[in-house]
């Protein structure tokens, strides 16, 4: 592990901070980059060869709204972007340093690789090559294998089950690192907040995966924009190319994931996800007008497993699979009605009838979970609350088993009920998120500078000891956020 610089983090090469000092960029030129970024401020190595400056990636967190289980086996879903979201700092080292690190202060995870004892002739042999622009639906055993052999000593003095939480982490930064790039790629720092709870439901690893797809493939300049005039087609294919690997990423940590989540983590917004054939991308389609929902998300706090709860679905399916197909099939129908609702013309969100349908649907989609047995007491507990306070309608989202519940909240509903309902909530020990539906997905900060009312000539430069000593999830919203309620400038988004 590198003894961080104390004031920047940045690991020093010949005693000297890389590019940083004090926080502040060295040899600052402006240049044309050829990913399309436009204008930016490039960080010139002492050969003259323009480096990355330090940037930041950024990308939504999601709840499946209808569907989840049942899209594994096929079915349809209904999945929207949250205002909570993971933020992913981008901080290339000078031509010397021959060193990755990750930092992830949200799981406590520091580690360090030398870039070149990592196993590239295994990635870069002809019969395991895959390119940028590859559609990859599985893992190759060799390669996980292979990387694998490097995250064994991660954390591996630390118990078991935190050990797992770093090492999933790292195998998908590392598989994704080995496919994407290069032995002669520059050292880098890898600095990772996020605002969503790990592990809970709200694609915290979907989110993860798609800064890290989209910072590597910035990196190795294979992205276009985001900019103002891109053409939607190149903006759609820009979210494609990071979604494909955000996917392998997700396929590091989950043993069989439909692609759902990653795919409202890079697009953000809603959408409709099918995947019936793995073999082939899954059938998305936007939801247009999705109205922007206020959503209560309450996490049980009850840590699981998705692996696990997939799991427990495939085992029934085998035991009883007349019954669990007749479920799924009850799941399908839910949210192909709950598409219709939400598409019809006369549907009003402020209109508590067409609120009532739409939160039948919830109430039912919420049955049909448990009845698969990934419901835990401490959702159902939710549900008790939620529905004695009479102020929406509520289903478990994501994999079960504990994680999160959500509250459709019904039209004009009582706000002192609501103030009663918070402290049922804090005293049985849950955590309260409320978040908004639909807002963007994948974004880019280029290079790490915003306005945040600074006195810094051009910006406030966000550098590594600045975001890491940001104040839990108000802080790192604070310092960077982009949630619905944070709207900044600089940030950009392929829309
Ligand atoms: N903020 C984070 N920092 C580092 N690693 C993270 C972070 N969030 C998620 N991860 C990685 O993703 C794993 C969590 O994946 P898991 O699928 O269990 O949760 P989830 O993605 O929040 O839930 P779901 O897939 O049901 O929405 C963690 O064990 C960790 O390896
Ligand atoms: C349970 C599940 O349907 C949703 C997890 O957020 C699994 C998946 O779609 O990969």
């Amino acid at each position: 592990m590198h003894r961080l610089d104390a004031r920047n983090g940045i690991p020093k090469a010949d005693g000297k901070p890389n590019g940083l000092t004090n926080g502040r960029l060295q040899n600052l030129k402006t240049s044309e980059t050829s990913n399309g970024l436009g204008r930016q401020a490039s960080l010139a190595s002492p050969t003259g060869t323009p480096l990355i400056p330090p940037f930041m990636v950024s990308s939504p967190g999601k709840v499946i709204v209808f569907g989840e289980h049942a899209v594994v086996h096929g079915k349809m879903a209904m999945a929207a972007s949250i205002s909570l979201r993971s933020y992913l700092l981008v901080t290339t080292l000078g031509k010397t340093e021959r060193t990755i690190s990750l930092l992830f202060p949200d799981i406590g995870l520091e580690h360090t690789w030398n870039i070149d004892d990592l196993p590239w002739q295994k990635f870069k042999h002809p019969d395991k090559k895959r390119y940028y622009y590859d559609l990859v639906s599985s893992l190759d055993e060799d390669l996980v294998k292979a990387t694998q052999q490097h995250t064994l000593d991660v954390s591996s003095n630390l118990p078991e089950e935190q050990r797992k939480v770093h090492q999933n982490a790292a195998l998908m930064f590392l598989y994704l690192f080995l496919s994407l790039g290069s032995q002669s790629n520059p050292g880098c720092l890898y600095t990772l907040r996020s605002t969503i709870p790990v592990g809970a439901g709200l694609g915290s690893s979907a989110s993860i995966g798609v800064c890290i797809s989209a910072a590597l493939l910035l990196q190795i300049r294979a992205l276009a924009g985001p900019h103002p005039d891109q053409p939607i087609d190149e903006s759609n294919l820009q979210i494609e190319r990071i979604n494909r690997w955000a996917f392998v990423g997700e396929l590091c940590i989950h043993g069989n994931p439909s692609g759902v989540d990653n795919t409202v983590a890079s697009g953000g917004r809603a959408v409709t996800f099918k995947r019936a054939d793995y073999t082939k991308p899954p059938i998305v389609k936007f939801i247009r007008n999705f109205p922007e929902l206020p959503l209560l998300v309450v996490d049980t706090r009850q840590p699981r497993s998705t692996a696990a709860e997939v799991a427990k679905v495939a085992t029934l399916k085998k035991t009883q699979p007349v019954i669990t197909g007749l479920i799924l099939e009850a799941i399908d129908k839910v949210t192909e009605s709950a598409i219709d609702v939400v598409s019809s013309d006369g549907f009003d969100a402020t209109d508590p009838v067409s609120m009532g349908t739409l939160g039948q649907l919830v109430n039912v989609n919420h049955g049909l979970l448990a009845s698969l047995g990934v419901s835990h007491p401490k959702l159902e507990k939710i549900r008790e609350l939620t529905d004695a306070a009479n102020i929406g309608y509520t289903k478990l989202t994501g994999a079960g088993g504990g994680g999160c519940a959500i509250t459709l909240i019904k039209p004009g509903c009582d706000q002192s009920r609501v103030k009663i309902l918070d402290e049922q909530l804090d005293a049985a020990g849950f955590k309260r998120y409320e978040t908004q539906l639909g807002g963007d997905g994948v974004g880019v900060l280029f290079p790490a500078i915003l306005k945040n009312d600074s006195e810094e000539e051009g910006g406030e430069e966000i550098d590594q000891e600045k975001f890491l000593n940001a104040e839990g999830r108000e802080g790192v919203e604070k310092l960077v956020g982009v949630g619905l309620h944070q709207k900044r400038e600089g940030w950009k988004f392929w829309r």
